[in-house]
């Protein structure tokens, strides 16, 4: 019943029960409904249709573009409820943190719905008397962004939005396993007064076949990905074809590092926000914790003893803290990280909070004893497991930290000033935490460096991510 009001905000074409993909709930493996998918054909004319109708959003004026977003967004507060009701159906994260991301998610379209008049170019003192130099900033063109399932919402419109304030147009192909959130933030778009074919959703019968064609057609100008470092790397390796303008944001191996003078209270507080959230699932999440000799057991007693509080139960009960991962090959992929982590020497830390037999759970796991070269602390978990490697000083925490191929985030709790400048210049990340595990807002850039990826969302920087600057000369003054 409940579930039926939230699929009220679909388009009813974009359900097929018949030819289209069933999304799961991963809480219980029920079936909310089944989405329709589409062909390359279609996408090919959905680009095509996208290409024509951009002229038209360009000339418009900016503050006309930044009323339809700004509507776009009202109409998302106002659907909050069945939004969020639709992300823990089909992506198993409580409710809290489902009305949490539409609201983040939201503030993207706020944010680029006012960025959206402020796209200045520039005059340039000249280098000649009779010459002028000056910017212009336009519109990339048509854009296709590829998105994961972890943040079924906010990773749409912090492309989306950025891509219509720009002048864009855009089409997105959101992840198999959450189709739902992506088709109704379409609905309301259109709802809003974006022209329906300027921005499309499409879930795809073939993710590789439509990246492919997002790489190879002309009409595509550019392509933003947010999703695994394997599959980004093989969409540069495509775009680069046609030399296509690309944002990657890719995985993380982010380390939390916890020195002997922190706020003991606040680094626990965000060890669980940072690790937790989203069940782990989260590029930024931590992902290895490196703790300092003196602080060492303290902060590992305190953290186990927050982590079984953890009420692991399917989102959708108002007293769960934890939900579900995305399916059952992620459960078995993250137990056999801590098996091996546990055969090559690490510990498990306290009782775990326990989780439902049926649906894909994994109970929240602390791991004490882990070193740098086993397997858990270098790959991305993308799971409820906080593996803590212990370390004596700061030149040892920083050669550890910057030891991998990723840079997305990186978090550092200590109340030394300058130890704080010495970290947030040392680490070879595109973003850092200090003193707080929960960086994500729509006023900052996020991106990475390295393996995870470049561009970046959010900020002023996410709008010039969907804009050229051409310089113009005016000679003859
Ligand atoms: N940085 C981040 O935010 C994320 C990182 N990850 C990491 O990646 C791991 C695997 O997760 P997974 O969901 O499989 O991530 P993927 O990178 O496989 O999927 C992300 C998106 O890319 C699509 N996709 C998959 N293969 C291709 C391809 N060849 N060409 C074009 N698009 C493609 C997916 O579609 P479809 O769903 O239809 O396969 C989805 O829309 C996770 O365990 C985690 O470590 C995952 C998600 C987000
Ligand atoms: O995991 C991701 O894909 C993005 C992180 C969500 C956020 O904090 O913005």
């Amino acid at each position: 019943m409940m579930a039926d009001s939230a699929l009220g905000l679909l388009r009813p074409d974009t359900l097929d029960s018949q030819d289209g993909i069933g999304v799961i709930n991963p809480a219980d493996g029920g079936l909310i409904a089944h989405a329709r998918l589409y062909d390359i054909g279609e996408i090919t004319a959905m680009i095509e249709a996208a290409d024509a109708a951009r002229h038209g959003w360009a000339a418009r004026t900016a503050k006309d573009r930044s009323d339809v977003l700004r509507a776009w967004y009202d109409l998302i507060v106002d659907h909050a409820e069945e939004l969020a009701l639709l992300m823990t159906l089909e992506s198993g994260k409580p409710l809290a943190e489902a009305r949490a991301e539409v609201k983040y998610g939201a503030a993207f379209i706020e944010w680029f719905s006012e960025e959206a008049r402020r796209a200045y170019g520039e005059v340039i003192p000249s280098f000649a008397t009779d010459k002028r130099v000056l910017t212009l900033r336009q519109p990339v063109g048509t854009c296709a962004a590829i998105t994961p399932w972890n943040f079924p919402l906010a990773m749409i419109t912090r492309k989306v939005a950025p891509a219509l304030a720009a002048g864009c147009s855009i089409i997105v192909k959101p992840a198999d396993a959450t189709p739902l959130s992506a088709l109704a933030l379409e609905t309301l778009a259109h709802r809003a007064g974006v022209p329906d074919t300027l921005f499309r959703v499409t879930p795809a019968r073939n993710s590789p076949a439509a990246g492919d064609l997002f790489c190879t057609h002309p009409l595509v100008r550019k392509i933003s990905f947010t999703g695994s470092t394997e599959v980004g790397k093989v969409i540069m390796a495509k775009a680069a074809g046609q030399v296509k303008r690309l944002s990657l944001e890719l995985g993380g191996n982010a380390p939390f590092i916890v020195f002997d003078d922190a706020d003991l209270d606040r680094a626990v507080a965000g060890a669980l926000a940072s690790r937790f959230r989203n069940a782990g699932q989260t590029c930024v999440c931590a992902n290895r914790f490196l703790v300092q000799a003196g602080i060492h057991d303290a902060f590992v007693e305190r953290l186990a003893a927050a982590v079984a509080q953890l009420r692991v139960d399917n989102g959708i009960n108002a007293s769960s803290t934890m939900g579900p991962l995305i399916d059952d090959r992620a459960v078995k992929r993250v137990s056999g990280l801590v098996a091996r982590a546990i055969e090559e020497g690490a510990v498990r830390v306290g009782g775990s909070a326990t989780a439902p037999e049926a649906g894909s759970f994994h109970a929240p796991v602390v791991l004490a004893g882990v070193t740098a070269e086993m397997a858990i602390a270098s790959q991305e978990i993308f799971g409820p497991v906080a593996p803590v490697l212990r370390f004596e000083d700061e030149a040892e925490a920083l050669r550890i930290a910057n030891d991998t191929p990723f840079g997305l985030a990186a978090y550092i709790f200590t109340t030394d000033a300058a130890r704080q400048w010495r970290m947030m210049e040392g680490l070879e990340y595109g973003m850092v935490g200090v003193n707080d595990g929960l960086i994500s807002t729509e006023v900052a850039p996020f991106g990475g460096v390295k393996e995870s990826g470049f561009g970046r969302e959010g900020s002023s920087h996410g709008l010039a991510d969907y804009m050229n600057v051409k310089y113009c000369l005016v000679g003859g003054l």
